[in-house]
């Protein structure tokens, strides 16, 4: 599909791109980190301001404001936490990367960052792997399980390059085999125990992340999102973030910030489903949709998903190498862009960013000084044409051909009522006297019953 850029009137200038990293190494400030009684005040203006703030805009969607009725928070004040840094699986592959990845957090000593992390390298694709293989394994040959045993040995050998002590990872690792041992006995695999196993990917990276800075000297606390206010839909695989993770999350990281000031390592992806309190996952590719949600959250002044690539590109680069940065987008564009099929984004990440007002800068950690893509609410589209190529595969067309449509009314509106019913999204459509065309989303899955439903 090709996605032409429209041409709406100037919206707003662009925003400069971010500071170059100052420099690699060294430790932290310990005065940007220290929980002194003066950043408290400070912290406490901060939240009075943020309400201000919150009360001259007219901010009725009850974040800031929400926050503040907590004690509230706020970017402006010189002790608040003030950026998400989000790093993909990409960026904290192996310890070499975590090393980097640490060197990058130290090279902003003015922020102060939450960093969001997904599971290392491949790992989420090797616990599924793991998971059905264990379905069908019997418990005695679960420990034969290359998948976990590559898994396993990864984590091991990360934690040891990086010179920390097995027991950080242990406890995890001997629950996770317990887990596959369970599956092996059950001989079953839900998408319940499924979101479970594939949160070990999250958990151990963090905390073997966050172990690494604090043996570096930089003060961190890992937190699983599930713990720390990140409300889901029960839909296992594919949950929905609940309106009441907003004040729910930003009072703990705010409260845990003032209490004792530590960067917070927060594992990407999960949540906890309301009615089940079981951990849920948000879709494949979902930290970045976590990165955005503390983002709006706790009303920080920007939000860093760092990838393998220098931005957004002109189309993926495993088509065609020679993609080039898109320097700015908006919102709505990259949300686009990412529902119909580049990859580079989780597709519902940009909706709190847009809701808070959040800009979103796309960075390659393994090329920091690329200024990347900015993601923010308008920009200057005076000479724009075309934005981005993008591709979606299996996508399936319906074309429903009919007499009775002609000179009729509400024809589209039952056509639609089916899709309603069946839990069906639609992405494009196409209309004329005779005949309707719909693209569905590949995702959804869909059934005979839409076909009997067009016929009747
Ligand atoms: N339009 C695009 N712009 C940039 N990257 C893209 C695009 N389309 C697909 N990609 C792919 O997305 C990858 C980055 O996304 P992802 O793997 O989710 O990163 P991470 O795991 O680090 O969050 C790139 O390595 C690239 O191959
Ligand atoms: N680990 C999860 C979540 C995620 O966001 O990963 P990444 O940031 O590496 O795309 C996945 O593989 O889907």
């Amino acid at each position: 599909a090709l996605r032409f850029a429209a041409t709406p009137p100037r919206l707003a200038a662009p925003i400069p791109p971010t500071s170059a990293p100052r420099a690699h190494g060294g430790v932290a400030r310990a005065g940007a980190l220290g929980g002194t009684r003066r950043g408290r005040r400070l912290a406490m203006a901060a939240a009075d301001s943020a309400r201000c703030r919150a009360k001259r805009e007219g901010d009725g969607d009850g974040v800031i404001a929400g926050v503040a009725v907590h004690g509230g928070t706020g970017a402006e004040g010189e002790d608040q936490l003030s950026v998400v840094m989000k790093f993909g699986g990409s960026s904290v592959s192996s310890a070499a990367r975590m090393k980097e990845v640490a060197g990058l957090i130290q090279a902003f000593p003015e922020e102060r960052p939450v960093v969001v992390l997904s599971a290392m390298g491949k790992t989420t694709n090797l616990l599924l792997l793991a998971g059905e293989k264990a379905v069908g394994c019997g418990v005695t040959r679960v420990s034969e399980i290359e998948e976990w045993n590559m898994l396993r040995d990864l984590h091991i050998k990360t934690v040891d390059e990086l010179g920390l002590p097995r027991s950080v990872i242990h406890a995890k690792l001997d629950e996770l085999e317990q887990l596959l041992k369970g599956v092996a006995m059950m001989k079953e695999l839900t998408l319940r125990s499924t979101d479970y196993l594939v949160s070990f990917g999250e958990c151990m990276s963090t905390r073997v992340f966050a172990a690494y800075l604090n043996q570096i000297g930089v003060k961190a606390r890992q937190c699983d999102a599930f713990d720390i206010g990140f409300i889901t839909t029960d839909d296992f695989g594919n949950a929905e973030i609940l309106e009441a993770t907003y004040p729910a999350v930003a009072k703990r990281l705010h409260g845990d910030w003032i209490r004792d000031p530590a960067i917070p390592i927060v594992t990407g992806f999960l949540g906890k489903g309301w009615k089940s309190g079981a951990v849920t996952t948000l879709g494949r590719g979902g930290s970045d949709l976590t990165a955005t949600t503390i983002g709006k959250a706790l009303g920080l002044r920007e939000i860093q998903v760092w990838k393998d690539v220098d931005g957004v590109l002109t189309c993926d680069p495993n088509i065609y190498p020679n993609a080039r940065t898109v320097p700015y987008l908006t919102f709505d564009e990259a949300a686009e862009l990412a529902y119909f099929g580049a990859q580079v984004l989780h597709p519902q990440s940009m909706r709190p960013a847009r809701e808070g007002d959040i800009p979103v800068r796309v960075k390659n950690s393994y090329n920091p000084k690329a200024p990347g893509t900015l993601i923010a609410k308008g920009r200057d589209m005076d000479k724009v044409v075309l934005t981005s190529i993008v591709l979606k595969s299996n996508v399936t067309m319906l074309d429903i051909v009919s007499t009775r449509m002609l000179g009729q009314f509400g024809f589209l509106a039952k056509v639609f009522s089916i899709f309603e019913d069946l839990g069906i999204s639609v992405d494009c459509v196409a209309t004329s006297e005779v005949s309707i065309s719909v693209s569905l989303d590949p995702s959804k899955i869909w059934s005979r019953e839409l076909i009997q439903q067009a016929r009747a």
